[in-house]
């Protein structure tokens, strides 16, 4: 189905210059698989700084935005400031934007319509709880932030990748398994297949994020509806060239 594998580095707010001189000269070092697209989530305030430095083999992305293009609305970027500094990139619904600073389905959609209106590409996030998963609503949890996606994505769909990150996999080392992950992504493609289209369904590509390391990189990489990564720790240290070469 020749669907691009595509790795991304969520830097979340950590790094200053010096650090982010020194993962970047690790990323120009590499060498990297050049059949893996790769996309580096920086905070706001370096992303002007990291787009003058990185090698033209990785994109760069903010890792928020807001719903409109200028105004009243102190302390936010919009994705025409994103694009004017040259990332072309935005991560949105990330599950920390979604719980600890309270956004909601249709709030996230809003910004996901109005990034994908500005010409940004957008990697969405989508991801239940550990509540959620031992009460066996996984499925339903990820259909429900899926759908309200779909209104703004339209027709954009090649300019999305969904990051399937459960939350309780997020920063605590506890990796879904292969299966776990493969499991949801597969249903998650049924769905599409289902409420978007077969087309949509076979195209999209969707990375599994939580805890994702140089050791299980390999057997998650593997898996047929695995398509890249979404990664939080390891994308500030040396082993993100490892993981970004999972699968060749
Ligand atoms: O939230 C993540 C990426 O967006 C995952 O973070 P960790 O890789 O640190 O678990």
């Amino acid at each position: 189905m020749g669907r691009k594998f595509v790795v991304g580095g969520n830097w979340k707010m950590n790094g200053d210059k010096n650090q982010i001189n020194e993962i970047i000269n690790n990323l120009k070092k590499g060498p990297l698989d050049p059949n893996v697209e790769v996309i580096i989530g920086v905070p706001a305030i370096y992303l002007s700084y990291v787009q003058s430095i990185v090698p033209d083999n990785i994109n760069v992305a903010a890792q928020n935005c807001w719903k409109v293009a200028k105004g009243a609305f102190t302390g936010e970027i919009s994705p025409a400031m994103i694009k004017d500094v040259g990332a072309s990139w935005v991560i949105l619904g990330h599950s920390e934007r979604r719980t600890i600073f309270g956004e909601k389905d249709d709030l996230i959609a809003e910004k996901v319509a109005h990034a994908l209106e500005s010409g940004l590409k957008v990697i969405a996030c989508i991801g239940e709880t550990l509540e959620e998963r031992e009460s066996g609503k996984t499925e339903e949890v990820v259909f429900r932030q899926t759908k309200a996606l779909l209104p703004a994505i339209g027709n954009n769909w090649d300019k999305v990748v969904l990051a399937y990150e459960p939350v309780w996999a997020i920063g605590t080392g506890k990796t879904a398994s292969p299966a776990q992950a493969q499991e949801v992504h597969a249903s998650l493609r049924n769905w599409l297949a289902k409420n978007a289209s077969q087309e949509v369904a076979d195209s999209v590509r969707i990375q599994y994020g939580g805890s994702v390391t140089g050791s299980s990189c390999k057997e998650l990489g593997a898996c047929p509806d695995i398509d890249g990564f979404l990664v939080g720790g390891a994308s500030l240290k040396p082993e993100f060239v490892e993981i970004i070469n999972a699968t060749s």
